[in-house]
């Protein structure tokens, strides 16, 4: 029977405090006809709005499920997810992801494959051209508007993909190792891009990446996960002042705290940062 007193909403309505993820105790098992993988477990997080929050740790510790659970697309096996006082239902458009592998429809512009989710969710067409020029424009791509992606680099595809991913105008951003197929030049360039995007917008922003200095720079918290199972090993507060900048990684608080970061990944065990 479904007792309406007992759904989680009811028990927290959201206020401005109310983080835009509270995941508590959740778990993530996934059955196959290889066998069982237990890729999650006792996962705590609050997401705060706002903030910027960055998952780290080895490969296969199951941040790629974590982020897939808080956009609706897979269910937690064991735990609560409310996503600003309310239980998940499945995606949303508050909610945008971008993945590595950016998917532009070839056959598109560069401004229709944006538009394409304002088009999806229905959203006004007047309003939302305006918002993607906008966007264009913000990211250096208004001359490449009625290009198609093959005519673009793999930087500039990325950041189509970023704006397309803020089309909807978001309340959250969830990306997926964006910048992981970029070369290590473009990768730092996009990144301070995002920083930059990101201190304008201030959208809460959850990002998975293998590079542990991007994570700092970038982030007011850093989630460090060890995997088999994939499980929480600290949650470390950023306290490098705003804004940054690439000067930012020169201070001794940044090498600091990224070589805390890079201990617990290597071996995993409490260390003072
Ligand atoms: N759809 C699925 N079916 C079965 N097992 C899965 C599925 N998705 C992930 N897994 C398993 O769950 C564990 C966590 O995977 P996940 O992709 O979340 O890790 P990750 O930390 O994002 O890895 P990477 O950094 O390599 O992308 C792995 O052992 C993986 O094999």
């Amino acid at each position: 029977m479904n007792l309406p007193y007992l759904d989680p909403s009811l028990l927290a309505p959201p206020t401005t405090q109310t983080p835009i993820f509270h995941v508590s105790r959740v778990s993530k098992t996934y059955e196959t006809a290889s066998g069982t993988t237990l890729a999650l477990t006792g996962i705590d997080l609050d997401i705060p709005p706002g903030s910027f929050v960055s998952i780290v740790g080895a490969s296969g510790c199951g941040k790629s499920t974590l982020l897939k659970i808080l956009a609706g697309l897979e269910d937690a096996t064991e735990g609560v997810v409310l996503r600003e006082g309310r239980e998940l239902d499945g995606p949303s458009r508050d909610v945008s992801i971008g993945f590595q592998e950016h998917v532009l429809f070839p056959w598109l512009t560069i401004e229709q494959n944006v538009m394409l989710p304002t088009e999806i969710y229905g959203m006004p067409a007047e309003a939302s051209r305006q918002r993607v020029q906008e966007l264009l424009r913000m990211s250096g791509l208004a001359d490449f508007a009625r290009r198609k992606p093959a005519e673009l680099s793999g930087g500039m595809k990325m950041r189509a993909a970023l704006c397309r991913a803020l089309s909807t105008d978001p309340r959250v951003l969830l990306l997926d190792e964006p910048f992981g197929a970029l070369d290590a030049l473009t990768r730092e360039e996009l990144s301070l891009e995002l920083l930059r995007m990101w201190e304008k917008a201030r959208k809460t922003a959850l990002l998975i990446t293998h590079d542990i200095d991007e994570a700092v720079l970038l982030s007011d918290t850093v989630v460090v996960m060890s995997p088999r199972p994939g499980r929480i090993v600290e949650i470390i507060p950023i306290d490098l002042p705003r804004p940054r900048n690439e000067e930012t990684a020169a201070l001794p608080r940044f090498t600091q705290l990224t070589q805390h970061i890079r201990k617990l990944i290597f071996s995993p065990r409490k260390e003072a940062a």
